[in-house]
């Protein structure tokens, strides 16, 4: 892992005169999943819009790989809560959709590719389905397909699993980690749910009520190991962890209220 791929120097961000992320340094490894876990509002989305280019920071800046953040580019993939396929194209359509600017890559590459992804999520029994015809955990996993498919190097997720059923939703957290891992993908996962912070990720940043500071920073993996089998849930180690976090969630938000 290169321990400096995603660095923030002094990211501030305030909107008018109301400060919603307060100044943070952060450094976030390659190939790492990392959530984001913090109370609603408290700013976590602002923060992603920033690592995505989609917006900029008041103070500091981002940087990927060495090279500053300005704006978005395919090396970096937002996947949002909201289904984001088009409806009048299929399943196979919306991933290859994500290639459209693609040059470099030949018709039967982008095919190839195409073929990889949907067989990486489980979809190619879909391949030609509209994404009116399948369930909404589908229609997340066609948005991670074509994120993938286009050629990021780091995921930015923003609560895409918040609309899911329970038992969907540990379904894709399963799904999620297994690809990241067999990626080798950076992932910067937002969510406010601490059962879901605890079980997908390597490390965890627990941010403050707004303005949005880091207020933890949680190894995740030396405390339950990288594999993550969806019956961890009811071990000790997970149980005391995930405690621990929501310890410490409580009284940030108890604090702000
Ligand atoms: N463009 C904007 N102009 C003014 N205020 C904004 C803007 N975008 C966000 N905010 C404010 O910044 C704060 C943080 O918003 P943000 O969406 O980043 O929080 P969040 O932690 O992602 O929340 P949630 O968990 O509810 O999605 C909120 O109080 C919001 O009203």
């Amino acid at each position: 892992m290169t321990a400096d791929y995603l660095r923030f120097y002094g990211v501030a961000k305030t909107f008018g005169t109301v400060p919603v992320v307060r100044r943070t340094d952060l450094s976030i490894a390659r190939d790492a999943l990392v959530v984001f876990l913090g109370p609603s509002g408290c700013g976590k989305t602002t923060l992603m819009r920033m690592v995505g280019g989609l917006d900029s920071p008041t103070e500091g800046w981002i940087e990927l790989d060495g090279g500053r953040v300005d704006r978005p580019d395919r090396r970096r993939g937002m996947v949002f809560q909201s289904y984001s396929s088009f409806p009048w194209l299929t399943v196979a359509q919306n991933i290859a959709f994500g290639m459209r600017y693609r040059d470099d890559l030949t018709a039967a590459e982008k095919q190839e590719r195409v073929r990889h992804y949907l067989d990486l999520v489980g979809l190619t029994d879909f391949a030609d389905s509209y994404p009116s015809r399948i369930s909404g955990g589908m229609r997340q996993r066609v948005a991670i397909a074509r994120t993938l498919a286009a050629g990021s190097e780091v995921l930015l997720m923003d609560e895409p699993f918040g609309a899911l059923d329970a038992l969907t939703r540990e379904r894709l957290q399963v799904q999620l980690r297994s690809i990241q891992k067999r990626e080798a993908k950076t992932v910067v996962f937002v969510t406010h749910d601490v059962e879901e912070a605890v079980f997908l990720a390597d490390r965890i940043i627990l941010f403050s009520a707004r303005p949005a500071t880091i207020v933890a920073d949680i190894d995740v993996t030396a405390e339950l190991g990288a594999e993550r089998p969806l019956d961890i849930r009811e071990t000790r180690p997970f149980f005391d962890l995930r405690n621990h976090v929501l310890h410490l969630i409580r009284h940030e938000t108890s604090e702000a209220a």
